[in-house]
Order: C-alpha cells, then sequence, then structure tokens
C-alpha cells in the first residue's frame, strides 16, 4: 500500500535543514506533501517572503538534488485559520489523504496529535545556525547566510532582492 507523509513548514526561507527532512521523509513515505504554512502572510519580520516565492524556493531546490524525485512531491500553501481547533481539518481540505505528519513544532505537533493523527519527529540537523530566524537575522545584520540555504534559495533571494526587503521589514517594525 502506497503512504503519505506531511511535512508543516513555514519555510522562510526554505533551508538546508528543511532539505535534510525532505530526504528523511522520502525514505519513509510515497508521497510527500510539503504544506507551506501560514500562506497568506508575507512582508513581515518572521514571514518575509510570499507563499509563491517560498514555493519556488522549495521546488527549484528539490528540482535540483539528483537523488529526489520530483513525481513523488506536491508543494501546497496552506493559508492559516483564526480558529487552531479547526486547522488541521482545514488542511484535510486541502491536501490529498495522508498516513502520516513529519514536523517538530509542539503546537503543530499538539493539534494533530489530539486527532490521534501519526507525527515522527524528524531529526534537526545542526540546529544552532539552521533556522531560518537565524538565516534572516544574519541578513540583517549583513553576515553570510548563503551557505545554510540550497544554491537556487540563495538564487532566488538575489533575484527578488530578498535581503533588502528583510531589511526594510525590520526597519519599519522597530517604528
Ligand atoms: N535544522 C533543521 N534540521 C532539520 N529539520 C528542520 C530544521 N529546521 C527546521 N526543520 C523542520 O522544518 C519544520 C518547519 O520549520 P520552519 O519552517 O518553522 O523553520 P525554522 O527554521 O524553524 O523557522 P523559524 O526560525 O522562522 O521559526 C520544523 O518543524 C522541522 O521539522
Ligand atoms: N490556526 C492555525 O492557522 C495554525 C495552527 C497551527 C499551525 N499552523 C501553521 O503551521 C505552520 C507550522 O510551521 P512552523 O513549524 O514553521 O511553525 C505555520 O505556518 C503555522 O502558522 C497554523
Amino acid at each position: 500500500m502506497s503512504t503519505t507523509g506531511l511535512f508543516v513548514g513555514r519555510f522562510q526561507p526554505f533551508h538546508k535543514g528543511h532539505l535534510a527532512t525532505v530526504k528523511f521523509a522520502l525514505g519513509k513515505v510515497d508521497l510527500l506533501v510539503i504544506v507551506v504554512g501560514s500562506a497568506q502572510k508575507s512582508h513581515e519580520p518572521r514571514n518575509p517572503f510570499t507563499a509563491g516565492e517560498r514555493i519556488r524556493m522549495v521546488k527549484e531546490s528539490l528540482d535540483s538534488e539528483k537523488e529526489v524525485d520530483a513525481d513523488r512531491i506536491l508543494i501546497i500553501p496552506v493559508p492559516d485559520v483564526d480558529v487552531h481547533s479547526l486547522w488541521t481539518r482545514h488542511v484535510d481540505m486541502l491536501v490529498p489523504k495522508y498516513d502520516v505528519v513529519f514536523a517538530n513544532d509542539p503546537f503543530t505537533l499538539m493539534l494533530f496529535r489530539e486527532r490521534g493523527i501519526k507525527t515522527i519527529e524528524a531529526p534537526l540537523v545542526d540546529r544552532s545556525e539552521m533556522r531560518a530566524t537565524e538565516i534572516r537575522n544574519r541578513m540583517i545584520t549583513g553576515s553570510k547566510w548563503e551557505g545554510l540555504v540550497p544554491a537556487p534559495v540563495a538564487r532566488i533571494i538575489k533575484e527578488i532582492n530578498g535581503v533588502e526587503r528583510v531589511k526594510a521589514i525590520a526597519e519599519r517594525s522597530h517604528h
């Protein structure tokens, strides 16, 4: 029987830790649905990039990985909803039927577990630097961040003037 998994994240931006989790999950399920969460958000400090930009980051990164089979991946944007107890139902409405959820965010895990849905906490890789918050902070302070993301993500961020955007949003939030 073929199995489907969900991998939930905001991917602000998609980094090498996320890529490691995608590979880990593909070792456990036949089809992996990558849920791009908070899809309605962009242009704010924790969520600078649009869902469309994030989908490009995920898609072009995975296309550039030889060992990742694109036919086994779906990327689906899911906006937040006001009622937490309904959020997993909202996810269900937007994605194909799934057997297991890959996530590490305790709140996301709680919402799926309360419904008896199987969850797997994928190992976190180099979490001291492989986190999107660290990458966004490095963009603001002018430190090197490119090595923490797959090459296509660095290219897309340059193309959309992402660093300038992240800095401008940070500046604005101080006022
Ligand atoms: N370093 C990492 N190694 C492996 N998986 C990771 C890593 N960082 C995040 N993930 C996986 O990606 C999921 C979604 O993470 P998310 O998009 O919130 O990234 P993040 O780096 O934690 O972002 P932020 O710092 O903006 O909160 C996590 O629940 C976890 O499963
Ligand atoms: N009520 C809701 O809309 C709700 C609840 C739990 C998680 N989520 C989303 O799931 C995603 C979880 O990913 P993170 O691991 O990046 O926090 C986020 O986009 C978060 O907003 C949404």
